[in-house]
């Protein structure tokens, strides 16, 4: 029996429309609790490999599974951190990270003890608007941990924050996922972050995407991505 935080593709393609090939024979079987990092060019179907297994996407050839079960939508299995930290800007951040389990017994104690595990205590009464932009980033990660998902998905959730609070919320990223021993699936342009967080790194090809390169961390391995992603982009 596959675990339920394990996610497989097999021969995954996806076509938008009739021409945009984005994605073309992906394989790929992710064991639970492992820190996948991908990194490619603009356009070579990084989101869109996410948003398959997140179950906002069907392929159009081949098959996504998580924890051996066909994706056929979204589910509490799966939390998604984006970009921009998408927070409801009426509600507190209290509120915000408690949304997705509002209806939950013992809420309240596990929203107090996600926000001490993002660093957040201090701030559960203040709005989206009053926090900085690597705050904000926090409470969405804690907003998607908080229903316990197996599997986060992330789409280059630190590319819009200053180069300091990127690397800060990159070393407690990895604290919070050897506490909570997610399987996460991350995806960056960088390839230094890709780096220092993964515990395996695929490189994706320019579009349609397929990978190019997936190799588990090991020494000199930034050089080994950093070639690949310059010979993918071409
Ligand atoms: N809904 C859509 N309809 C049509 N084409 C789309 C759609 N979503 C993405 N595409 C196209 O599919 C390709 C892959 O897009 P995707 O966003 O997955 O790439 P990406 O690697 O995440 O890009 P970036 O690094 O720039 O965010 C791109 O050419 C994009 O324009």
């Amino acid at each position: 029996m596959p675990s339920p935080d394990s996610v497989a593709l097999k021969g995954v393609t996806l076509t938008y429309g009739r021409k945009v090939h984005a994605l073309d024979g992906i394989d790929l079987a992710i064991e639970p609790g492992e820190f996948v990092a991908i990194v490619g060019p603009s356009g070579c179907g990084k989101s869109t490999l996410l948003r398959l297994v997140a179950g906002f996407a069907r392929p159009t050839g081949g098959e996504v599974r998580v924890g051996g079960e066909p994706v056929a939508g979204p589910g509490p299995d799966r939390g998604m951190v984006f970009q921009q930290p998408r927070l409801f800007p009426w509600l507190s951040v209290r509120r915000n990270v408690a949304f997705g389990i509002r209806r939950h017994p013992g809420r309240d104690a596990r929203v107090a003890e996600l926000l001490d595990l993002v660093g957040l205590a201090d701030a559960a009464r203040l709005r989206p608007y009053e926090l900085s932009g690597g705050m904000q980033q926090r409470a969405a990660i804690a907003r998607a941990l908080a229903p316990d998902p197996g599997i986060l998905l992330m789409d280059e959730p630190f590319a819009a924050l200053d180069a300091l609070t990127r690397e800060r919320l990159q070393e407690e990223l990895r604290r919070i996922w050897q506490q909570t021993g997610k399987t996460v699936l991350f995806v960056t342009h960088s390839v230094d972050e890709a780096v220092f967080l993964g515990t395996r790194v695929l490189v994706m090809s320019k579009r349609p995407g397929r990978i190019v390169l997936d190799l588990p961390h090991q020494p000199d391995l930034r050089e080994t991505v950093s070639t690949a992603v310059r010979q993918a982009a071409v």
